[in-house]
């Protein structure tokens, strides 16, 4: 009998899983999921993809001969996860299939169409073995190299399985899900569980708006003067992080979701429109007010992004310590975080124009705060709190 015709045993199971697709994604499941203790093998048309994930600890490239995974991952691009899905069921007919990509609908209709048309050895039965997913984690990098285990540490992955529209019932088995949500748990992740529509409309909001608003934004600086440039603080990068994505990639996401993203950029728009409108003139009576209303807006929303687990958003206490600009200092501040046993929240560091010093920004739950500032400062960093 197939060991994955049952929900996952209590955590002991660890099946063979072979991740096709050896990029960003691909990469860092496999190596979580080696480090769970899962047989990883690895595929990928590209050649480089395949020998960097194994170097890097993802797993062993998957040789002829290899005995059949029970799990395969499809975490290839968008536009080809349908067909690799597809093929992956008929290749291996007792596997359960995930996949990653970041729209779910398009990728289902791609699939059902597979499966009705005769010319395909999908039948509609493989797709009780097929489960959608989405881990909403990721960088603005891709590549293997740019892979990392814990990318998937208490983030949400949400797993989307189908549901038939004529009688309303779940297509994939019980066992499937369970086992797509067990290896969305062994990543690290929280599991939240949507329709595909549900999950695009979404996603449309929380991470294609974002990534169009960071793209628009950070092409106002092509031709931007290199002085002006050099005045760029934490609002721009912190803004324009995810410009630096793969267009590659966000041309298959955006034109895949295109109906509801289109929607809320007419929201967006009439946004844009007022505020020109209220720019144009801004000492005209109730104006300030609209400026006020438009950030204060922005306010709202913002208080409404989650925090880590999906839990309420919260304000972290922020110090700065002030390092020497020289190898190896961060690693000497963390390591003395970590002696006074405070855990870091979030991190970055910055530099000072001009001057040879860094600045290590560190964010604490804000009960730990002041404990930490004293411990440092004992130890003989230079400590500002913020
Ligand atoms: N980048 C992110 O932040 C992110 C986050 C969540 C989900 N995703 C989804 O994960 C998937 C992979 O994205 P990524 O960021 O890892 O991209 P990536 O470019 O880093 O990796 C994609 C890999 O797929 C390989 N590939 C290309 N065609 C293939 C095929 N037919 N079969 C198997 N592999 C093939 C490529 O050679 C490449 O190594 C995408 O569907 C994406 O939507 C991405
Ligand atoms: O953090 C990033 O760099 C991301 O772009 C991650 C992000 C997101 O919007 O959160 C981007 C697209 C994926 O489909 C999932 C996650």
């Amino acid at each position: 009998m197939n060991p994955l015709s049952t929900a996952p045993d209590a955590g002991r199971q660890r099946p063979r899983v072979l991740v096709r697709g050896t990029g960003l994604l691909g990469a860092s499941i496999g190596i979580r999921l080696s480090a769970d203790g899962h047989a990883v093998q690895l595929s990928d048309p590209s050649g480089t993809a395949e020998s960097i994930a194994r170097d890097i600890g993802a797993g062993q490239i998957r040789e002829a001969g290899d005995p059949d995974p029970e799990i395969v991952v499809v975490a290839a691009p968008p536009e080809v996860t349908a067909a690799e899905a597809a093929d992956a069921l008929v290749e291996f007919p007792e596997s359960v299939v995930l996949d990653v990509a970041s729209v779910k609908a398009e990728v289902l209709r791609q699939l059902r169409e597979l499966a009705l048309s005769p010319g395909h050895d999908l039948s509609p039965a493989d797709l009780t073995r097929y489960v959608g997913t989405h881990p909403m984690a990721g960088r603005e990098q891709s590549g293997p190299v740019a892979a990392r285990g814990e990318l998937f540490t208490s983030m949400p992955w949400v797993i989307t399985p189908a549901h038939d529209p004529a009688t309303g019932e779940q297509i994939p088995s019980p066992s499937a899900v369970a086992w797509a949500e067990e290896i969305a748990r062994r990543c690290g992740a929280t599991v939240h569980y949507m329709d595909p529509q549900e999950h695009d409309a979404s996603v449309a909001l929380i991470s294609h708006l974002p990534q169009i608003a960071a793209s628009l934004i950070a092409s106002r600086l092509q031709d931007a003067p290199t002085s002006a440039l050099a005045l760029a603080g934490n609002g721009l990068r912190d803004v324009t992080r995810i410009a630096a994505s793969d267009p590659n990639l966000w041309v298959q996401i955006l034109a895949a979701n295109a109906a509801p993203v289109v929607e809320i950029l007419h929201g967006l728009r009439d946004d844009v429109v007022r505020l020109i409108r209220t720019l144009e003139d801004p000492r005209a009576p109730g104006r300030q007010a609209d400026i006020a209303q438009l950030i204060s807006e922005g306010n709202s929303g913002r208080a409404r992004v989650p925090g880590k687990h999906g839990a309420p958003p919260q304000s972290f206490a922020r110090l700065i310590v002030i390092v020497d600009d020289r190898p190896g200092q961060i690693a000497a501040v963390l390591n003395d975080v970590a002696k006074v046993g405070v855990n870091v929240e979030d991190m970055r560091m910055d530099h000072s124009a001009g001057h040879q010093v860094g600045m290590v920004e560190l964010s604490v739950l804000p009960g730990r705060c002041e404990e930490l500032a004293e411990a440092l400062t004992e130890l003989g960093w230079k400590v500002v709190q913020s």
